[in-house]
């Protein structure tokens, strides 16, 4: 028995506010985990400090599914982002243990490599078409095999996804909620020419990818899909709020552009409409928000039966520690599509010393034991949380909408 001897959370504002779950054993080996919830960070904290940790001292460390049931059906209030970035982070680090315990990096122990790299997707982005399509090329020079696009909407002052800096796009700031404004019918319109300029500009070999953030009704996501066919778009992510499945049939119904959906899912309860009925194409769940390593494995196991690829979320509210994860996975789960990479700043990276490379459009999680990522203690503890919001979004009669 490898007896958990304690657990802590470390909770750093290197350019952005993490919270890594840290768990020691017996025989001194330890493990980490990512907890980070963007914008309701200290609500995971006391997850953990107040009612998950005390759970945990003196458990076998190696039990890592009844451990995962415990905190999940022992908690009775089941799901939630939450609870479910809890248990990922207890996942990931008894994950993380097991594997250095085995001598060997993490994916060897889920099955071994079925490929020889991670694709992944880096973000242009750019206030105008022609900012945008620049962005893009400069990713394509670096090696990029897929790259997502998001431009400004003209007449709207601000748009989610679109920063003028070339790599940190960064969601959360802000001491209260940043306000966007919306409108569909500007939007609707800006799009196909950003993905027709940069077929022009970028041609056939590389996959182009485009979030429309849950702001789309399913008629007028078919309706964008549609437009964007003859483009090839590799998926259409987020095209309208998923809290009821159905909404998808009706986008079906309209193009053959691939959907991609998850990242606000939280358990294989969310996505199991969605996957049987074969309404997306990719599921967007991740390490940290879904329960873990052992939970996005059952998820990748049920999407694999009916041709559902995995495209997780991976953009910079997800630590290196879930990164370090997400590429394990990536590199061995069978149905692997495409994994997300928004580059860390290089503070984030100090913190967060890791074993994980980018090369030619691929990324590699490294041959480390574990995870292969550590956390600088004394660095992390010099940057203090510090409150930070996701952003709101409104349409131009003040009408809150989703975002
Ligand atoms: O596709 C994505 O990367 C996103 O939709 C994120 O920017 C998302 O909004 C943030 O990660 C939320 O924390
Ligand atoms: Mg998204």
């Amino acid at each position: 028995m490898l007896r958990i001897t304690g657990a802590k959370v470390i909770v750093s504002c290197p350019g952005r506010n993490f919270v890594t779950l840290k768990i020691e054993t017996s025989d001194g080996v330890y493990g980490l985990g990512d907890a980070t919830l963007n914008g309701r960070e200290l609500s995971v904290v006391s997850y953990l400090t107040d009612h998950v940790i005390p759970c945990l001292i003196g458990r076998d460390a190696h039990r890592i599914e009844d451990i995962w049931q415990y905190l999940y059906k022992g908690a009775y209030w089941r799901r939630g982002p939450v609870t479910m970035s809890a248990i990922a982070a207890v996942d990931t680090a008894l994950w993380d243990i097991k594997a250095k315990v085995a001598g060997l990096p993490l994916y060897q122990l889920l099955g071994g490599a079925s490929r020889e790299g991670v694709m992944v997707y880096g973000h242009a982005n750019g206030t105008t078409i022609e900012e945008t399509v620049e962005a893009a090329r400069r990713y394509q020079a670096e090696g990029y095999k897929a790259i997502r696009l998001q431009s400004g909407v003209p007449g709207l002052a601000s748009t989610y996804g679109v920063s003028n800096d070339r790599y940190f796009y960064e969601p959360a700031n802000g001491n209260t909620p940043h306000e966007n404004v919306w409108s569909t019918e500007k939007y609707l319109r800006s799009v196909p020419p950003l993905f027709e300029a940069a077929r022009e500009a970028l041609g056939w070999d590389v996959h182009l990818l485009h979030d429309a953030h849950h702001r789309l009704t399913p008629i007028e996501a078919g309706r964008l899909g549609r437009e964007l066919e003859p483009f090839r778009p590799f998926w259409l992510e987020d095209a309208t709020p998923a809290e009821n499945p159905d909404g998808f049939r009706l986008i079906r119904q309209h193009t053959t552009t691939p959907l991609a959906v998850g990242e606000v899912f939280n358990s294989i309860w969310d996505a199991k409409q969605l996957i049987e009925e074969q309404l997306i194409d990719y599921i967007r769940t991740t390490v940290v928000h879904a329960g873990g390593i052992t939970h996005l494995r059952r998820i990748a196991s049920f999407a694999d039966l009916y041709q559902v690829r995995t495209g997780c979320h991976g953009a910079t509210d997800l630590s290196p520690v879930c990164m370090a994860a997400a590429l394990h996975f990536g590199l061995s789960v069978p149905n692997f599509g495409v994994q997300e990479y928004m580059r860390h700043t290089e503070l984030t990276d100090q913190v967060f010393p890791h074993a994980y490379t980018f090369e030619n459009g691929m990324m590699h999680p490294g041959d480390a034991i574990g995870l292969g990522v550590e956390i600088d203690e004394d660095l992390a503890a010099k940057h203090e949380y510090k409150r930070a919001y996701l952003p709101v979004n409104r349409l131009e009669d003040g009408t809150m909408w989703s975002w």
